[in-house]
């Protein structure tokens, strides 16, 4: 029987000043609506940190910088099966003059408990919720 390797997913946790980026998923696609950290599939020889950054860089317009691998998860969702690689990254740019482009924004800790992620975040949320 034919088996497949999961997708190798790096996803950037931005904190700055105690808030963290979050986006909304498109109307396409899987998990739609949903919320998120900006994040997608790794390329062909991109590690995962790498791949956290360049998302994040492509979707947010923000240059961060991969800093500690907070969680590994091996997740099947009905659309694919997902090796997340959950990256704590943080701005490049300290000033705090940079803004979020479509429509990622900051939200506080408190916030992050109240959204409405994937399912496969609940562990990562519940790691953040006690630093
Ligand atoms: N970006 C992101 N993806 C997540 C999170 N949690 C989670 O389970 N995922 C899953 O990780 C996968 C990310 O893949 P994607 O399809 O968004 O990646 P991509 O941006 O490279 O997609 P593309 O093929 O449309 O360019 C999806 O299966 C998504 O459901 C999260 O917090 N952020």
């Amino acid at each position: 029987m034919k088996t497949h390797s999961p997708q190798v997913i790096g996803i950037a946790v931005l904190e700055s000043g105690g808030r963290f980026l979050v986006g909304c998923r498109g109307s396409d696609g899987p998990l739609a609506g949903y919320d998120e950290f900006p994040g997608g599939k790794c390329r062909a020889d991109e590690s995962p940190a790498a791949c956290a950054v360049r998302e994040c860089g492509e979707e947010t317009g923000l240059a961060v910088e991969a800093v500690e691998l907070l969680l590994r998860r091996e997740f099947a969702y009905a659309h694919a099966t997902v090796d997340l690689h959950f990256w704590r990254c943080r701005p490049v740019d300290t000033t705090g003059d940079a803004a979020p482009e479509n429509g990622f924004r900051w939200v506080t800790a408190d916030e992050l408990a109240t959204l409405h992620f994937p399912e496969a975040n609940a562990p990562l949320l519940e790691l953040l919720r006690s630093l």
